[in-house]
């Protein structure tokens, strides 16, 4: 598992005539965790499918230490870069171990079956995620959150040194939130992982890319990038911006007034 440089060079990505991402240049150093941020619709998930190969970009390219994604043999990349997708349907007949066992299948030759060295991996990233109880569980029958943690489980057993996670954290309550973002960094991956909830961004990650109209209007470290300023013109809030006395990272608050039909953030 030895983190990979992830090098996105003026990816664009034009889809029926509409750029969804626009000349995107960034470099994650090998182990850096980097926040995807930004509005919805910025171009975040858009950005990531062209890291993992499940979108072309239409001009630039991604580079995992210097070689092009795009051209290397799907399984080989396979074995670098792990994706941790938004909710995927499994297939109604599979178990959480077999959702994870898929992991392993990069390493694999067709029609190999799993050995004792996959078996422990599998569990033990089934443990990883508080999940070993579920292990024989259908997929399809879980909560969303369990599901979201079956697929973290997916990419821990695939045993990649680089890492794309799109909102990874969407169905976790807060415990679940901050053991999946504790596991990435524990890791030592190289990660790019697009997040909503800016605290945990700041927290989390040593670099924040915000992604504004699929281009990036800044990319720093979080306490460069989240401003009242950049808040207002990003997502067009009104915030405060403290410093949590824990982490030591910026804190946002929404400022919020009353109004006779309610709070308006
Ligand atoms: N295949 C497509 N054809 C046309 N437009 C698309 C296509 N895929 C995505 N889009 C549009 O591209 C824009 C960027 O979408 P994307 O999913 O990348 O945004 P996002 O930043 O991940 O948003 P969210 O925070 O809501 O998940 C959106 O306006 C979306 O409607």
């Amino acid at each position: 598992m030895t983190p990979g440089a992830l090098r996105a060079h003026q990816v664009s990505v034009v889809v029926s005539g509409k750029a969804l991402v626009r000349a995107v240049s960034l470099d994650v150093a090998a182990g850096e965790v980097v926040g995807l941020v930004g509005p919805n619709g910025a171009g975040k998930s858009t950005l990531l499918r062209t890291f993992y190969r499940a979108l072309r970009p239409t001009s630039g390219h991604v580079l995992l230490d210097g070689d092009d994604v795009w051209r290397m043999p799907g399984k080989r990349l396979a074995r670098r870069l792990a994706a941790v997708l938004q909710e995927t349907a499994g297939d109604f007949a599979l178990t959480v171990y077999d959702m994870v066992a898929m992991g392993r299948t990069p390493h694999k030759r067709a029609f190999d079956g799993d050995d004792a060295g996959d078996r422990a991996i599998i569990m033990g990233a089934l443990e990883r995620l508080g999940l070993a109880g579920l292990a024989y569980a259908p997929f399809d029958r879980l909560s969303g959150g369990e599901k979201q943690r079956v697929l973290i489980a997916r990419a821990l057993a695939q045993r990649c040194g680089t890492m794309v996670l799109d909102e990874p954290t969407n169905h976790l309550d807060l415990r679940h939130q901050l053991d999946a973002l504790d596991l990435v960094r524990e890791l030592g991956v190289t990660a790019v992982v697009a997040l909503h909830d800016l605290n945990l961004a700041a927290a989390f990650c040593d670099r924040l890319c915000v992604l504004n109209d699929g281009a990036v209007v800044a990319l720093g470290t979080p306490r460069d990038v989240v401003t009242p300023a950049l808040l207002a013109e990003v997502y067009r809030v009104q915030a405060d911006v403290t410093t949590n006395p824990e982490t030591r990272t910026p804190q946002v608050t929404l400022r919020a007034r009353w109004t006779e039909r309610g709070v308006v953030a």
